[in-house]
């Protein structure tokens, strides 16, 4: 089975090896526009995002399907603050499916940087010195202190994108 990813972000790649690890996939990374702003602002964009990412992968290789993941952040009735919130959507071309991973409240002081206009894996790297954050343990990992890191909540959002095609026929045919 061959999986194309939406990106050549190596947390993201991980997130969908680590999940498809059942199906011996082959996985490969392209570069491809999201189609949205870098740093997204609601549900809506981030999983516009997703999916785009995912259309947009599969169309660029011979892929069985494309994957695509998108961060965001977005302020959610009922939960007070700004979250990260975090999408994937998987396509086979034909049908499309999203699935939603973790979401974490964003420390205030955090947020008002977003506000001004900030993206948050520079926000983040500034605030804790390091240099890439996003492409390591992410903001799961620095605001959880290791209890999770941004490769495994992003593989939760994999696996719910990808469940109903498990399910179904099409995904053992493929194997
Ligand atoms: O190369 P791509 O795939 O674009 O990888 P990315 O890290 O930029 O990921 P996104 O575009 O999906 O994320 C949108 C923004 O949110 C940031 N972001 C999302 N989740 C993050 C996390 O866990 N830690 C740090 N930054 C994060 C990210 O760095 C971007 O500035
Ligand atoms: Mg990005």
């Amino acid at each position: 089975m061959d999986v194309a990813v939406g990106s050549t972000n190596p947390v993201k790649v991980d997130a969908v090896e680590r999940t498809l690890e059942r199906f011996r996939p082959s996985v490969s990374a392209v570069a491809v526009d999201s189609g949205v702003p870098e740093q997204p602002w609601s549900i809506e964009e981030t999983v516009t995002g997703a999916e785009n990412r995912a259309r947009r992968a599969l169309a660029a290789t011979d892929a069985d399907y494309g994957i695509g993941l998108e961060g965001g952040v977005a302020r959610i009735d009922g939960v007070p603050g700004l979250s990260l919130i975090m999408w994937a959507a998987v396509t086979d071309g034909d049908r499309l499916e999203r699935g939603g991973g973790p979401t974490l409240p964003l420390p205030d002081d955090v947020a008002r940087r977003l506000e001004d206009g900030a993206e948050l894996g520079p926000v983040m790297d500034d605030r804790h010195g390091t240099d890439g954050i996003a492409e390591r343990d992410g903001a799961a990992g620095v605001l959880t202190d290791g209890l999770t890191n941004r490769s495994r909540a992003l593989s939760e959002a994999v696996a719910c994108a990808v469940g109903p095609f498990v399910i179904g026929d099409s995904f053992a045919s493929r194997l």
